[in-house]
């Protein structure tokens, strides 16, 4: 059996994109974990260049949603949620289906996603919804501060006595600082978030994405973020939503809800709006491209021992396009 993958990024936060639905049965949880630790390995010892993990497309279970994402981390780990992957698996399902808005159903929740106007030419983009948020430490998964419920721009001394931080899920586990330029390009940011990831530290024993938050001006923010489950990553969705939950609510004296944030990182450049419910519950908006690199076809049993003699692949051209697009960013 052969299996057919889309390679596909939003910000350089790459994946193998699988659609389960070209099986005739889906791959056991097993056999998904093995692809992803295979296929995602950089540096030449995986499926080409690798990727951060591997995003599975199936049915979805519920009549509201258009389909349903999984996410599995480089190291086989299942995520809850991924922002950029979330876009990427907008414009497939809305492609097939021939549909510019609908739902898609993810771990705790459906969430909305919309075709929008393209970033450049050849750079679709969509924008998806990044809920449910909390702040409370069961949820997240945190142990810190003497059980503290809430952590939010507080400093947590075992990791650092000057840098404060702030945990929330989106439903993904986040820990956000917000620093200057210097600590953002230096090395505590691997040191925290090598630590946090560790599978031994008591904090977190589940593990935690860490972001360095960089205010730019006004609306405008860098997140650099070190992922669970993967390492250093050229962006993270969900990292850049909640960075800017945490912008709006510690910056109140210049920003506001349902403002555009403009997101740099290391791959790119999204957008967010932050917004809060009726209910008083905060919601974003994640607004960025959607990316088709190649596609990839290999033969399953090859795949899954780690053969990839027999891949064969198309490059759609679209990253030369996405290129261009970065580099008008830098030279703007
Ligand atoms: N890159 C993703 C987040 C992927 C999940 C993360 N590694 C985790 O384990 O929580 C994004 O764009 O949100």
């Amino acid at each position: 059996m052969v299996v057919k993958m889309i390679k596909v990024h939003g910000s350089g936060n790459d994946f193998y994109l699988l659609d389960q639905t070209q099986f005739p049965e889906p791959l056991t949880d097993a056999q998904l974990q093995q692809l992803a630790i295979n296929i995602c390995k950089r540096e030449g010892a995986g499926l080409y260049e690798g990727a951060d993990g591997v995003l599975v497309v199936d049915k979805s279970e519920h009549p509201s949603a258009l389909g349903r994402m999984r996410v599995i981390n480089a190291d086989g780990t299942e995520a809850s949620m991924c922002g950029n992957g979330l876009r990427t698996v907008a414009r497939y399902l809305g492609t097939q289906n021939s549909q510019d808005a609908f739902r898609v159903q993810t771990m705790y929740a459906d969430l909305k996603v919309q075709a929008v106007a393209d970033f450049a030419d050849h750079v679709p983009a969509f924008s998806v919804e990044i809920s449910p948020v909390s702040f409370d430490a069961q949820t997240i998964g945190m142990h810190a501060n003497h059980d503290a419920q809430t952590i939010i721009n507080e400093t947590i001394p075992e990791l650092s006595t000057t840098l404060k931080f702030s945990a929330v899920s989106v439903p993904n586990p986040h820990l956000i600082a917000f620093v200057d330029h210097e600590t953002l390009v230096g090395p505590e940011l691997g040191r925290i978030g090598k630590w946090m990831n560790d599978g031994k530290n008591s904090i977190f024993p589940d593990g935690v994405n860490v972001s360095f938050v960089e205010v730019l001006g006004q609306n405008s923010i860098f997140v650099r973020t070190f992922e669970r489950g993967v390492g250093f990553t050229n962006a993270c969705g969900t990292a850049m939503s909640a960075s800017s939950l945490m912008y709006v609510l510690l910056h109140q004296e210049s920003t506001d809800f349902n403002q555009e944030i403009h997101v740099t990182n290391p791959g790119g450049m999204v957008k967010t709006i932050v917004h809060q419910g009726a209910d008083e519950e905060y919601w974003m908006e994640l607004i960025g491209n959607a990316t088709f690199v190649k596609i990839v076809s290999l033969p399953l049993d090859s795949a899954l021992a780690a053969d990839y003699s027999q891949a064969s692949v198309t490059v759609t051209g679209e990253q030369a396009a996405y290129a261009n697009f970065v580099g008008s960013l830098t030279t703007a």
